[in-house]
């Protein structure tokens, strides 16, 4: 059995779920994943990215980083999403990411992945949770196995408790109020661990 190999998918306009995003990579990849940390394709007009500031500083930071295709998709056996919540949902960046996979889904291939989501919010009651469940939504039209972190480490609890998928609060200075690294590092763990264990069993 080779690596499992996984993608951390994410969209970030101030950088916070970029940062996420490198967290879970590190982690998984300290676990001996196979790990490409890829964003979503940019909707939004240049003129209103310009507007920005901390938007276009975003842009310039992940200029390098891959655009998540299908391919990567079906490379994957794992995906951990990170995306921003967007009035209680997910970004249309990141809806469309998953609206570009019908052909994929119809194939078949995107059954038995191995999926986890966090997301953040600039009110400690946002709609962190009604973001993940979102996504997660359309992963059950996957066929995909959702592993939500749960209460299954300490970590859980002294980042904001989310059952759901790591979430994080976001102040007006873009910063994280929560420290979350290490429940971000124990949902990428636990979700390649079970990556691990689907890939065993489907040997
Ligand atoms: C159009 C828009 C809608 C937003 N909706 C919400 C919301 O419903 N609840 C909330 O707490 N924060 C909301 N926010 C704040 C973002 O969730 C926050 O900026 C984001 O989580 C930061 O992540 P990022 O740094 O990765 O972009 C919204 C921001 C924008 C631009």
């Amino acid at each position: 059995m080779g690596n499992t190999n996984v993608a951390v998918i994410f969209y970030s306009m101030g950088g916070t779920n970029y940062q996420m995003a490198k967290w879970a990579a590190e982690a998984a990849e300290a676990k001996g994943a196979e790990v490409r940390v890829l964003k979503v394709q940019e909707l939004a007009p240049e003129s209103v990215i310009e507007g920005n500031p901390a938007w276009k500083a975003t842009v310039e930071a992940t200029k390098d980083v891959p655009v998540a295709s299908s391919e990567d998709i079906e490379w994957a056996d794992a995906l951990i999403f990170s995306t921003p919540t967007r009035f209680g949902n997910v970004p249309s960046q990141m809806k469309q990411f998953l609206d570009i996979q019908g052909g994929l889904w119809g194939s078949g291939k995107t059954v038995n992945k191995v999926v986890s989501a966090m997301s953040s919010a600039q009110n400690p009651h946002g709609g962190q949770e009604a973001t993940i469940l979102s996504l997660y939504t359309s992963m059950m039209h996957w066929g995909a196995i959702i592993v939500p972190p749960g209460y299954s480490d300490a970590s859980a609890f002294s980042s904001g408790g989310n059952p759901y998928g790591t979430s994080v609060t976001v102040d007006q200075d873009g910063k994280m109020v929560e420290d979350v690294e290490a429940a971000v590092k124990h949902q990428a763990q636990r979700t390649v661990t079970t990556a691990e264990w689907v890939k065993q069993g489907n040997q």
